[in-house]
């Protein structure tokens, strides 16, 4: 296969080197799953496996070979004839399939870790490249640790292998080493001095042990390579590798700049990479670019301020453009005014159904206790507004409940009773059983009587909103309240109070009345 000057050839390794570094290994059903999915999203050619290395890998990269219409398939061989041959077998039943052979070619693995002359391995490569093209055109040679490899040496590797055969010369920076200006360097001095270099696409398959993977990558690119070897969400061994969301969305979202095309069908890249974290059984972390939960939200009030205004103030690129549905807007103590406003207006509140400064301020308190406030927290502060009572006849000033296992449940509150401030503390079957007997104490000889306590969870979670709804009983009549709180106590004395207020107008009234009927009979 050959590259167009301005197109980039995405190699998916996923599969490959992503598979190595996996805590478990996957099934045939599960990576066939993986080829497909990286078929739709686009991708040119697709690392399968290894075929030498097991029976199984062996099996799956031929079922994958045999399924897949579009993407080229793809193994891995050392430069040895069984693993040459192992390949072949594995992937002959495609139409066209790559052989991706290697060999080591840094100071450190050919002497250390191959314990062979730079001679012998320049003849071992060769040979290799002239064996897998004994199979296929399509022969790919890779110059291991060539991030790490002197540059005349690395030069006399290219051009012999391209000499042999090899139709795309890969430039792995193995163990993630060189820096973006090094590697392109690299590149670089690869064009200017090696004579054959056009009859081969420059690949690079870059690391990330220095978080330069995707960095180099791009380095190379504008230099000239035409071929990068990625996984999705960048696992790979140790540090992993470039990631293909990352790279693919470089090369869109800076078009213009670069210049450059790709197959990449960047719609698919959230559900893809979905797909791998959950098989691999690797999480993807928040704040990772373009797929991480947190790569479309905005969490702070003049970020969402921002957005709600005009979405590219925050967003070089749209959700849409990568397959997530839509941003997210964070409600944190970070938040302001406007996004309140339009996450209600989102809910179907209109701004007269509610005072949103109060509202602001009732969120404010929750969102320090809670971190993250949810749509139901928001409505059930807008539902229930509990600031109405701050001027009320009775307010909580105080609370403070023990309880747990062999320990007597005790309460002791403070509340603000018309103008002066009482003080109790009761003992209860639970606490919040104590809080209510420590309340009902101070009330003197006003007679209630708790007729019906239900407790709620608004929300999901340990972290969840209580709501308490409690029925008294008072002069004959029911009342009803609610009371809403990170905690459970404080829910239900809110709670109580809320009625307790509600016996007090409701006693206003027929005072009231009372009055009105004797100046009416008088
Ligand atoms: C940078 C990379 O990611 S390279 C790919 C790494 N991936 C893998 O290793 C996964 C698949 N590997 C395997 O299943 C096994 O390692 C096998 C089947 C390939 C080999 O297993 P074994 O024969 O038991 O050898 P082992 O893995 O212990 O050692 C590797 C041998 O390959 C040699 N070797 C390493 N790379 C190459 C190469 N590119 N070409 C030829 N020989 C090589 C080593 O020098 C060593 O040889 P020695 O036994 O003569 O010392
Ligand atoms: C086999 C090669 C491409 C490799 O995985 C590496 O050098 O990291």
């Amino acid at each position: 296969m050959t590259a167009d000057t301005d197109r980039v050839l995405f190699f998916d390794t996923t599969l490959r080197d992503g598979e190595q570094a996996l805590p478990a290994s996957l099934s045939a059903k599960e990576k066939l799953q993986i080829a497909l999915a990286l078929e739709r999203l686009g991708v040119d050619i697709i690392e399968a496996g290894f075929p030498v290395s097991s029976p199984g890998d062996f099996a799956s990269v031929k079922t994958i070979a045999q399924s897949l219409r579009t993407a080229i398939p793809c193994g891995l061989a050392r430069a040895l004839p069984a693993d040459i041959e192992a390949c072949s077998d594995a992937l002959k039943s495609a139409s066209r399939f790559r052989i991706h052979t290697f060999i080591a070619t840094s100071d450190i693995h050919v002497n250390a870790k191959l314990r062979k002359s730079q001679q012998q391995v320049v003849e071992m490569a060769v040979a290799a490249v002239k064996h897998a093209r004994r199979y296929t055109d399509d022969v790919e040679f890779s110059c291991e640790d060539a991030g790490r490899t002197h540059i005349d040496y690395l030069c006399r590797m290219v051009e012999a292998a391209i000499n042999a055969g090899a139709s795309t010369v890969n430039i792995p920076d193995t163990v993630g080493y060189t820096t973006p200006t090094e590697f392109a360097g690299i590149i670089e001095s690869l064009f200017n001095r090696v004579p054959n270099i056009d009859n081969a696409v420059i690949s690079v398959h870059c690391h990330n042990d220095l978080g330069l993977a995707v960095a180099n990558s791009l380095a190379a690119v504008e230099k000239g390579a035409r071929q990068v070897e990625c996984t999705i969400n960048g696992i790979g061994e140790r540090a992993g590798n470039c990631a293909l969301e990352e790279i693919a969305m470089i090369l869109k979202t800076r078009q213009s700049h670069l210049n450059l095309e790709c197959n990449i069908r960047s719609t698919e890249i959230s559900r893809t990479s979905k797909l791998v974290s959950q098989l691999c059984n690797m999480p993807v972390q928040a704040n990772k670019a373009i797929v991480g939960a947190n790569a479309f939200s905005h969490s702070s009030g003049i970020h969402q301020d921002g957005v709600l205004k005009a979405q590219n103030t925050y967003e070089i690129m749209t959700p849409e453009s990568v397959g997530i549905n839509k941003n997210l807007l964070n409600l944190t103590s970070r938040s302001g005014r406007h996004v309140i406003k339009h996450r209600l207006t989102e809910l179907g509140y209109q701004s007269t159904d509610y005072d949103l400064d109060t509202i602001y301020q009732a969120f404010l308190q929750l969102a320090d206790k809670k971190g993250q406030v949810y749509d139901y927290d928001l409505e059930a502060l807008l539902f229930f507004d509990q600031q109405k009572h701050e001027q009320a006849y009775y307010q909580l000033l105080y609370l403070q409940a023990s309880s747990g296992r062999e320990v007597v449940p005790s309460a002791t509150v403070t509340l603000k009773i018309g103008e002066q401030e009482k003080s109790g503390a009761a003992i209860g079957n639970g606490p919040v059983d104590a809080a209510f007997n420590a309340i009902i104490t101070m009330l003197g000889n006003i007679e209630v009587e708790v007729v019906d306590f239900k407790l709620d969870s608004k929300g999901q979670g340990a972290d969840a909103l209580a709501q308490v709804s409690v029925i008294l009983s008072y002069k004959s009549r029911r009342f009803h309240g609610i009371g809403l709180a990170t905690d459970i106590v404080e829910a239900g004395v809110k709670a109580l109070i809320y009625v307790l207020n509600n016996t007090y107008v409701a006693d206003q009234i027929d005072h009231h009345k009372t009055q009105q009927e004797r100046i009416a009979g008088a």
